[in-house]
């Protein structure tokens, strides 16, 4: 379970972009923050990622407070964020992709390189045996020695996620899969994540398109200013006139 409790963040120029936030990602669920341009939405997954630090309220992670922690350290407990593939990452092969996303326990120190050649060799072997295993599920690994800046928008979804998944997450953060994404090729990124939630990953997902979260998301909060504005099942959250009107009408 990841959770953000009352945060707050302001912003340099003192924008106070979240206001007592609070949210629950329930372990082997979909949790989706949806609201309009602006809501905070993507600040609040900074701050549960670690990249955003708020100046109030905590986060938890699995019932520990690790609010003071960064990214880095979050992701070696299981939490991980898909990033939007840079220019630098489009001119490296979909393979290469993946295994840069592993991370370098042996292999970033030149010590134990010397030591052990053996070891790393063996890492380098398990982590294309894994990206491989990855890339086959999402019908990539054909395309494993193109440049990833190649791939159509939906594969490119499908590759991030893979990325992350190198990290062995029990959690996953996602900003806007739908994204750049042909409306057509939608349903392969809602499969997959399916099958990995269906094998106990916990997603946290900030979308746009109703229908993706309509399809996967078990638990929706409504942000907006800042706050929370209501929270639950998607059918009874856009039943809210409130939150249709104001807050989804534009954007669905
Ligand atoms: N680094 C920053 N410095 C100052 N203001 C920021 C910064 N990042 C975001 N903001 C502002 O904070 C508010 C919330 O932004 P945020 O990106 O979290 O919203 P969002 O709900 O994700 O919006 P969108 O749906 O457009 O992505 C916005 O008004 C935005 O302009």
């Amino acid at each position: 379970m990841l959770e953000a409790v009352n945060v707050s963040v302001i912003y340099e120029g003192g924008f106070k972009a979240l206001n007592g936030a609070s949210v629950q990602l329930a372990a082997g669920t979909v949790t989706g923050l949806i609201g309009p341009n602006g809501a905070g939405k993507s600040t609040l997954f900074g701050v549960l990622a670690g990249a955003v630090r708020p100046v109030a309220g905590e986060v938890r992670l699995g019932g520990e407070i690790v609010t003071q922690h960064g990214p880095a350290w979050r992701a070696r407990r299981g939490l991980a964020r898909t990033f939007q593939l840079s220019r630098e990452l489009a001119s490296l092969t979909v393979l290469e992709n993946v295994l840069v996303a592993q991370p370098h326990m042996r292999g970033e120190n030149v010590l134990s390189l010397l030591w052990s050649r053996r070891a790393v060799r063996d890492e380098e072997d398990a982590a294309i045996d894994k990206a491989r295993a990855l890339l086959q599920r999402v019908d990539l690994w054909k395309l494993a020695d193109a440049p990833a800046g190649t791939l159509s928008g939906g594969q490119k979804k499908l590759l991030e996620i893979c990325r992350a998944l190198m990290l062995d997450p029990r959690i996953v953060l996602m900003d806007e899969p739908s994204a750049g994404v042909n409306p057509t090729r939608i349903g392969e990124i809602v499969e997959f994540v399916q099958a990995l939630r269906a094998e106990g990953t916990t997603f946290g997902l900030v979308e746009h398109n109703m229908g993706m979260v309509r399809l996967l998301c078990d638990h929706v909060y409504v942000l907006a200013e800042g706050q929370v504005l209501t929270e639950g099942r998607f059918d009874d959250v856009i039943a809210n006139t409130e939150v249709a009107s104001a807050y989804l009408g534009a954007q669905s």
